[in-house]
């Protein structure tokens, strides 16, 4: 059995930066990774997606063009959007190899379990720690359809493996993966439906986000199927069949399923070493990252954490600290995410009914993009901002922007609430004319009418 000072389970958007700081520092550090270095983000979750969205959008925005007196002609040529997309990923792959590599972490490929107390097993080694770090993410969850399993449906993991653009596409799901793809293959030239089980997309948020998103799903002329349930999936002659419990049927050469995700949890046999899990199988951890066994910290998705890039990473810097022996916690962050359709979507804080909930005297205001004159004059006319405040302090607690690029303008409200000023001091600014930004002030001063929603 080899000792190590660290080892780190899982190459995920955390796991990384902490091996290769740890080992930069002159400490002995193995990481077990069974697939590809880099984990989601990189290979096949933001990275990919956001290239192939790059794509999409640019078709998108060409052919709506036609609204400012614009017309073209668009050629998608799909097998270079995805070589495009496989070639960015394989860069970023191979960058974080050699990340890892020059930083001296030993990198074991194989899937690594819990063999004993603080002792890893994967392939042919076993390691023994003092300080582990579970960085082992998620995977879809695959819902139990009957006939489904036996089908070549497409998940997160294989869809950037697509060569030829499918004519007819299914999606089943409405949240993130489900709006950001579909609406990408429509772009690209996919006649595309989406299949959502209740009567919302996006239903972790304000009803009327999952609204103004469906406008712009029509406009590209995807149908979404509400209150659905897929009973049948068939294969035959290269194209899918569903049968929906209205007992409709749908067709297509492509099936996505984006149903969610399950935490990678399964094959590390975690009571060998004390971790608890819990109900839904996610690592149980304080606020300071860690597990239920001494030594043994958890971070990023399979924390059951909200399942973002930036917040393994920024978890990687605080558990860094705490290791450190500082005193940090990760409860404390401003959390954003941002949803990369056409028009975004740009989250931050709490939304109204979450700042009620936790029993806050809130308030909200809402400006709709067709009083923006930026949004006007680009020919905009889909999204809205939204700010949610603390009556009682004047603080700004949370921000919802649909809109053009509203996963960068809501930056300025994370820094506005981190630094935990007023609303009084937004109204007051000056922005520049015209942006987007300058209808920031302008939701302020709806505070001043005492114009709320
Ligand atoms: C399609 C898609 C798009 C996304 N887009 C965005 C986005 O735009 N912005 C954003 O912030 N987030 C996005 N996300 C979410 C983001 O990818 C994850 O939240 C992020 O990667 C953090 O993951 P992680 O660090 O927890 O682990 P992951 O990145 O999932 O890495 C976990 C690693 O552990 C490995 N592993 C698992 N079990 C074992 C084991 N037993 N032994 C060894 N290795 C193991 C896996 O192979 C994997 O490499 C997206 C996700 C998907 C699926
Ligand atoms: N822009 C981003 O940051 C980004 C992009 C993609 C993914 N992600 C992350 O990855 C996570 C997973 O994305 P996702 O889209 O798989 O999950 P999700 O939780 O966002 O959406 C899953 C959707 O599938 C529906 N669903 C579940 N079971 C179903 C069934 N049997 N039939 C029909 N519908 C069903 C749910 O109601 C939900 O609307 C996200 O929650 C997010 O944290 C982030």
């Amino acid at each position: 059995m080899e000792r190590a000072d660290l080892i780190v389970i899982g190459s995920g958007q955390g796991g990384i930066p902490l091996a290769a700081d740890f080992a930069q520092a002159g400490r002995n550090v193995v990481l077990f990774e069974r697939d590809v270095l880099g984990g989601s983000c990189i290979n096949y979750g933001c990275t990919p997606s956001k290239a192939f969205l790059a794509a999409a959008h640019a078709a998108g925005r060409a052919r709506q063009a036609e609204n400012l007196g614009i017309h073209a002609q668009i050629r998608v040529d799909f097998p270079a959007v995805m070589q495009r997309v496989r070639s960015i990923r394989d860069s970023f792959n191979q960058s974080v190899r050699k990340r890892l590599e020059d930083a001296g972490v030993k990198i074991v490929f194989a899937e690594a379990s819990f063999t004993g107390e603080r002792i890893v097993t994967g392939g042919e080694v076993t390691v023994l720690a003092p300080i582990i770090v579970i960085n082992t993410g998620t995977s879809s969850l695959i819902p139990n359809i009957p006939g489904l399993a036996k089908t070549p449906y497409l998940t997160n993991r294989s869809f950037f493996e697509l060569k030829q653009l499918p004519p007819r596409a299914l999606v089943i799901g409405g949240g993130y993966i489900g709006l950001e793809l579909g609406q990408g293959l429509a772009r690209l030239g996919s006649q595309t439906q989406i299949i959502v089980r209740g009567d919302r997309v996006l239903d972790r948020e304000e009803s009327e986000v999952g609204e103004t998103l469906v406008k712009a799903l029509e406009r590209d002329a995807i149908e979404v199927h509400f209150n659905t349930k897929v009973e049948q999936v068939a294969y035959t002659d290269g194209s899918f069949t569903l049968t929906l419990d209205r007992q409709d049927k749908l067709q297509a050469e492509a099936l996505l399923v984006a149903t969610g995700r399950k935490p990678n949890t399964q094959t590390l046999n975690a009571s060998a070493t004390g971790v608890e899990l819990d109900e839904r199988g996610y690592i149980k951890i304080d606020d300071h990252f860690h597990t239920t066994c001494d030594g043994v910290y958890a971070i990023g998705d399979v924390a059951g954490q909200p399942a973002f890039t930036h917040v393994s990473w920024e978890d990687y810097r605080r558990l860094k600290a705490i290791l450190s022996g500082e005193e940090r916690k990760r409860s404390d962050r401003v959390l954003g995410y941002a949803v990369y359709t056409e028009p975004q979507v740009g989250r931050v804080g709490m939304s109204l009914e979450q700042a009620q909930q936790k029993g806050i005297n809130a308030r909200c205001v809402t400006l709709q993009m067709s009083q923006i004159a930026r949004a006007i004059e680009w020919g905009h006319d889909l999204g809205f901002y939204r700010m949610v405040i603390d009556n009682d302090t004047d603080k700004i607690l949370g921000a919802t922007l649909v809109g053009y690029e509203a996963a960068e303008i809501v930056h300025v409200f994370m820094a506005i609430i981190e630094a935990g000023i007023t609303w009084y001091l937004l109204e007051q600014s000056v922005h520049i004319h015209p942006t987007y930004g300058e209808a920031l002030p302008s939701l302020a001063r709806l505070l001043i009418d005492n114009n709320t929603l």
